[in-house]
């Protein structure tokens, strides 16, 4: 059983379908990072997971139960949402003893005192929390969040409005978190470097669909295969060789990429027989490397590949999301690849 499992949930606002056919499911103890444009539904879907909003059609589940409708399910899961949930008149210590009154945590004392510092807070633990600063407000809300000892977390934004250095704080907290606590975390972000530094699977949103969902480590090596850029002495050489090595039988795919060729191999062994077939058919080779994209590349090109079709579609006197179980030719692969939930 997943932490988290989504499937082929829709879900309309006025008539506007903010989500349509949306599938993923995250593992246990996973640090997920759910991605998308602001307006994507990426909160949307949260909240219907947490039970909050119900679903247009397909289900939802958390922990294998659907929090809507089952209160014992609902407790052994933490939210953060941007505004924190704290009081400000209170002081960080009476927030959390509130909140664990709430959720009855026992020992309260003993898990307030170690939230706080597990947080670096211990210090302020009296001081009103409308003197905190935004970085410490979120580590308060993230302690506050995880109070109850959660086996499923989401954190929407939690980075956002801090600064790089209180970014790296709540960064490495979450890694703490999943680690120490054993919890699955289920990340809202915009912040990509964040998300390619600490999850290890990602889905994004983006023109109403999922059009990837796949490991970090498959996404940023495109599709999971490993991939080669090759530099050539006379960059006018590319389009020939593009066409040789785009013949060759362990080669899946060449691309122009600036001044160099991206090949990505079908095997991944295969990188000295691409050079050896670029130096038989007299390409004169200056570089050689392996080669990655970044999460933010890929978030792009995805999110740029749904706002074409949705163009192209309002061209065609259509609006919304794309049409059931469209998904971009590299979307389709990747959940090929990945096989169905
Ligand atoms: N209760 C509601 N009534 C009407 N429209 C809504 C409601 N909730 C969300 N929406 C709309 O659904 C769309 C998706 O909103 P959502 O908050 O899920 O996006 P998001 O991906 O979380 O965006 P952001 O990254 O900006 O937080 C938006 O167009 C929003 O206006």
């Amino acid at each position: 059983m997943n932490a988290v499992e989504v499937r082929h949930l829709s879900r309309s606002f006025d008539g506007r379908e903010i989500l349509r056919d949306v599938s993923f499911t995250v593992g246990h103890g996973e640090i997920f990072g759910y991605l998308g444009p602001n307006g994507a539904g990426k909160t949307t879907t949260v909240r219907v997971l947490l039970g909050l909003l119900a679903p247009g059609a397909g289900e939802v589940r958390v922990l294998g139960r659907d929090l809507a409708v089952d209160d014992d399910a609902r407790a052994r899961v933490g939210v953060l949402f941007e505004n924190n949930g704290l009081a400000d008149r209170m002081s960080a210590a009476d927030n959390l003893a509130y909140y664990a009154g709430l959720y009855g945590v026992d020992d309260p004392a003993g898990r307030i005192d170690e939230l706080l510092t597990l947080v670096d807070l211990a210090d302020r633990r009296d001081d009103l929390v409308g003197t905190f600063s935004t970085g410490m407000k979120r580590k308060l809300g993230i302690a506050r969040a995880i109070l109850h000892r959660p086996e499923v977390v989401f954190l929407d934004e939690p980075s956002s409005g801090l600064d790089p250095g209180a970014q790296r704080m709540v960064r490495d907290l979450i890694v703490e978190l999943s680690r120490r606590e054993e919890m699955t975390v289920f990340l809202n972000s915009h912040h990509l470097d964040e998300v390619q530094r600490i999850c290890s699977t990602v889905a994004i949103l983006a023109g109403g669909s999922i059009r990837a969902f796949d490991s970090v480590a498959n996404l940023t090596t495109a599709s999971g295969r490993p991939a080669v850029t090759v530099v050539l002495a006379d960059p006018g050489d590319r389009p020939r060789a593009c066409e040789t090595v785009g013949r060759l039988p362990f080669v899946a795919g060449c691309d122009m990429s600036g001044d160099a060729l991206l090949c990505t191999l079908s095997d991944p062994g295969a990188t000295p027989d691409l050079i050896a077939a670029l130096v038989g058919a007299n390409f004169r080779i200056e570089e050689v490397r392996r080669s990655s994209r970044s999460l933010e590349e890929i978030y792009l090109c995805e999110v740029e590949g749904a706002e074409r079709e949705g163009s192209l579609r309002k061209g065609e006197g259509e609006s919304g999301a794309p049409a059931s179980g469209s998904l971009s030719p590299r979307a389709a692969r990747l959940n090929r690849l990945r096989g169905p939930l």
